[in-house]
């Protein structure tokens, strides 16, 4: 589905990803761990193509995206959940979820699945985004994103910060999404019990470069251990 090749990215002169080659399969979650600063976010931001300078190939079903502006990687058809959700408090939340459209592929409406996985914001739609908790938050950010009828999603730490009773509908929903409709997932985590339930395939990534990856199965302790102990 996505494929980077001897990807390199920059901040000015800050060298933050080095030769960076690994393949997204289609279907699939794919998890993306690490200790703090170690590039995680910068993958999620070179697939976008915002904030960072990048050399190197990306393919999205074996099309070069990595010349075009962040807009049309989002026609394209990826999606990104941002960590800190990047909510616009004065807007109401249908507003923020309409958002999704303007930047995706599909029509100007809010899809029903989006109101379906979040009763919440079905039922507070004309409420403003600044007034809702963070998991809400996060929620509407997820629901933005779906809007946009993505081929895939980039979630960056949609847990971080978020209380436990919420952090489950969280993951029940990213879960849903991707076993019942299919919608491939590169998600940044933290939580290690978190990615092995829900990802298929991992990279782990060590000062700007995949140190180890492949399937979930071969994030073994000792894998945890040797690259996410502080
Ligand atoms: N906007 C920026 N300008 C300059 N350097 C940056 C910028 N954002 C990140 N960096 C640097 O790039 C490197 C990778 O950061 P990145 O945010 O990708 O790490 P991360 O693994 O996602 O960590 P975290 O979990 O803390 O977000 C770090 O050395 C960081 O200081």
């Amino acid at each position: 589905m996505l494929k980077l090749t001897h990807v390199d990215s920059y901040y000015g002169r800050s060298h933050a990803l080095q030769d960076v080659s690994l393949h997204i399969p289609a279907g699939q979650v794919t998890a993306i761990l690490g200790r703090n600063g170690m590039g995680k976010t910068t993958l999620l931001r070179t697939l976008m193509g915002s904030m960072v300078q990048s050399t190197g190939a990306i393919e999205l079903e074996g099309r070069r995206i990595d010349g075009l502006p962040t807009h049309q990687r989002a026609r394209a058809g990826i999606a990104y959940v941002p960590q800190g959700r990047e909510i616009i408090a004065d807007f109401s939340v249908q507003q923020n979820i309409l958002m999704g459209a303007f930047a995706g592929r599909g029509p100007r409406a809010i899809p029903p699945l989006a109101l379906e996985l979040f009763p919440y914001l079905a039922a507070n739609l004309q409420r403003p985004g600044g007034v809702l908790s963070g998991g809400q938050q996060q929620q509407l950010a997820l629901a933005r994103a779906l809007t946009a009828q993505p081929k895939v999603m980039l979630l960056d730490e949609p847990n971080e910060g978020i209380q436990p009773s919420v952090v489950e509908e969280i993951e029940a929903a990213i879960t849903r999404l991707n076993r019942e409709f299919g919608l491939t997932m590169v998600l940044v985590e933290q939580n290690i019990d978190f990615a092995r339930r829900v990802a298929s395939h991992f990279a782990m990534f060590e000062k700007g470069t995949i140190v180890e990856s492949g399937p979930i199965a071969a994030l073994t302790d000792a894998v945890v251990d040797r690259h996410m102990a502080f």
